[in-house]
């Protein structure tokens, strides 16, 4: 058995903990076998090997007499770069109990199960139902609802260096002002507005308008004001930091990705650009 479970792209400017879309980078598990320990064989840097990985972790938390696994992961997220790999791997781990425990759970308990552990639905929720999905939680409960997705392709510069997600959330202010608070949720509402709407003019205007975190992490990416700049130059629709970043994200019709991808390496920067699209599946069974 193997599960796949796409990368996601979260926030898209305004969308702070609330909106995120599924995109074509995949983490596969397969599941070698009954094993007497947990074993986990990837080439992923540091991550753990035993009962300690995140997606072992997460399936016990599901399924606590889970028996122990043979297991074999391979990922194109990169880990700790603002593509939801964690969530990913928290996606992954549901699904393993899901299948070998044979729970049967709706795709809206698993958005539930998987926003309770990560704490935010904007990366598990498309990772789980793909496209492009609008989030939250109520009285301590999850309600995802996905929007219509827009017909365009991505640019992801993903620099060489890490920034894992607590360090990002870190940068980000304890309180806002309330004037600040009411302008930033306005423009996260009409942004939402204009998705549904497919009225795109708006819709990519708005996206490089957030209040709630991209002012506060630029200064840990300084390349997200510098692709936005060559993405207008090059025909972009807009660009913002992907998730907690480091990856930029830049929208952009499939026509003008190779100009903008040259004219990220010839300013030198250091990154790969990679170029993907929507995944609108989310997590399944290949
Ligand atoms: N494939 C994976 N298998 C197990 N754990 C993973 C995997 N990918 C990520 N993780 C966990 O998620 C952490 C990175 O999470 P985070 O900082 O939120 O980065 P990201 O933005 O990529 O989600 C890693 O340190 C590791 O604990
Ligand atoms: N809304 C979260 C999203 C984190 O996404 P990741 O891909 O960086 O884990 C945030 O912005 O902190």
């Amino acid at each position: 058995m193997i599960i796949q479970v796409p990368a996601s792209s979260a926030n898209l400017g305004p969308g702070f903990d609330s909106i995120g879309i599924a995109v074509s980078l995949y983490l596969k598990l397969e599941v070698l076998g009954l094993s007497d320990n947990w074993q986990v064989d990837h080439q992923l840097g540091k991550l753990p090997h035993d009962e300690t990985n995140m997606i072992v972790t997460t399936a016990l938390s599901v399924a606590p007499d889970l028996p122990p696994q043979h297991l074999r992961v391979v990922s194109e997220i990169p880990v700790a770069h603002g593509l939801g790999s964690s969530s990913s791997a928290i996606v992954a781990g549901i699904e393993l109990a899901n299948q070998l425990k044979d729970l049967n759970f709706s795709k809206e308990e698993k958005v539930e199960i998987a926003s309770q552990i990560e704490g935010h639905p904007d990366n598990v929720a498309p990772a789980i139902l793909g496209g492009l999905v609008v989030g939250t939680h109520i009285n301590g409960h999850f309600s995802a609802v996905e929007a219509p997705l827009f017909p365009y392709a991505f640019a992801a510069y993903i620099p060489p260096y890490n920034l894992k997600t607590a360090d990002a959330r870190a940068a980000l202010p304890y309180q806002l002002e309330y004037s600040q608070a009411v302008h930033a949720s306005a423009v996260a509402n009409t942004f939402v507005a204009s998705l549904f709407a497919k009225n795109y003019d708006v819709a990519f205007k708005l996206m490089e308008a957030d209040r709630f975190h991209e002012p506060y992490r630029k200064e840990l990416v300084p390349e997200l004001d510098q692709i936005r700049e060559l993405g207008k130059k090059h025909g972009a629709l807009a660009t913002y930091l992907s998730g907690a970043g480091p990856t930029v994200m830049t929208v952009i019709d499939n026509d003008d990705y190779g100009l903008f991808e040259q004219a990220v390496h010839a300013a030198g920067l250091k990154g790969k650009v990679v170029r993907l699209h929507p995944d609108v599946e989310g997590v399944k069974l290949i």
